[in-house]
């Protein structure tokens, strides 16, 4: 990838208090959209806020579209829009206010098609902004975003309170807009829906560090339960890929790589009498908790 990734991160640290974050190095590659998973308190929203120099990172660089905020921050700033987790300092505005205010920031805002992603979303544009549920704030924070056709969204739990209409409303956008606009997306979120709906990446932060990114379609694949048969299964140790084995209720294993672990299974004379893509939810917390190996 050229240094015009939409995001880049090299060797990135941010420390506040005792907690520490990073080091990391990440490219983020145009027109994705990466979902970014961990648990409480691990860094995301934290990592979000570095990408806008709401915070300043203690050391390393961030950089979007090669460009750094050490040289200005607003052309920086102009290549993403970012919806935070809650937006703060709206309250006396109406959303047609804040359009008015921020949209004059970016090349590719349309004040129609602003209008039209809030009546898509179904959110009051002349209601003030600190009298709207929290629904339809958080629909608010993304019509703006949204509006502004920046090339980088950058969404903290943007779907937390979102009703199921607005939640596929904006899966609909996101979609529509992947035909005509190269736009990045990082996204957090704790829901595994958003992830089976949203994500072709999937990032994930541990104990400060990332992890990935792993591409959802192919973790879906790799990721699986094979039941098996034979005299003598070998130690999971042994078998490339395998996680976790049970004997009970039958002889049966987890592997992280099925097509590496299959291969070797059959060259073992074990035989596998049935396999089942791993349940969502099962694989994002293996992989979360961590699995040897
Ligand atoms: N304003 C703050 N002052 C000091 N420390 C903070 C502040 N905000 C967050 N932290 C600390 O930074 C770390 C990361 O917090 P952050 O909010 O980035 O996590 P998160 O992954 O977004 O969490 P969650 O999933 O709960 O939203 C935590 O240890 C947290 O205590």
């Amino acid at each position: 990838m050229t240094s015009k990734a939409p995001l880049r991160l090299e060797r990135f640290v941010k420390r506040t208090g005792d907690f520490t974050l990073g080091p990391i190095d990440l490219a983020l590659e145009p027109g994705l959209v990466y979902v970014l998973v961990g648990a409480n308190g691990s860094g995301k929203s934290t990592l979000l806020k570095c990408v806008m120099n709401l915070m300043k990172p203690t050391s390393g660089s961030v950089r979007l579209f090669g460009l750094s905020y050490d040289e200005g921050e607003s052309p920086v700033k102009r290549q993403a829009a970012y919806v935070p987790e809650p937006l703060e300092g709206c309250e006396s505005f109406t959303l047609e206010e804040m359009g008015e205010l921020i949209g004059g920031w970016y090349d590719g805002w349309d004040r129609r098609d602003f209008l039209g992603r809030a009546g898509a979303f179904r959110v009051a544009t002349n209601k003030k902004y600190g009298k709207l549920s929290q629904g339809d704030r958080k629909k608010a924070a993304l019509t703006l975003a949204l509006g502004t056709r920046a090339p980088l969204l950058l969404l903290d739990e943007p779907t937390n309170g979102l009703d199921i209409t607005s939640r596929n409303r904006l899966k609909q956008m996101l979609a529509a807009e992947a035909e005509t606009i190269e736009r990045t997306v990082l996204m957090t979120t704790h829901s595994v829906e958003d992830i089976r709906q949203f994500a072709d990446c999937i990032l994930l932060l541990k104990d400060g560090r990332l992890e990935g990114p792993y591409e959802k379609d192919e973790l879906f694949r790799s990721w699986k339960r094979l039941w098996l048969s034979g005299d003598s299964i070998p130690a999971v140790s042994d078998i490339p890929g395998a996680v976790e084995y049970d004997d009970a209720p039958y002889p049966q294993l987890v592997t992280r790589d099925a097509a590496a672990t299959t291969a070797y299974l059959a060259s073992a004379g074990v035989a596998v009498t049935g396999e089942q893509p791993l349940a969502a939810d099962e694989l994002l917390e293996k992989l979360l908790n961590g699995v040897p190996g």
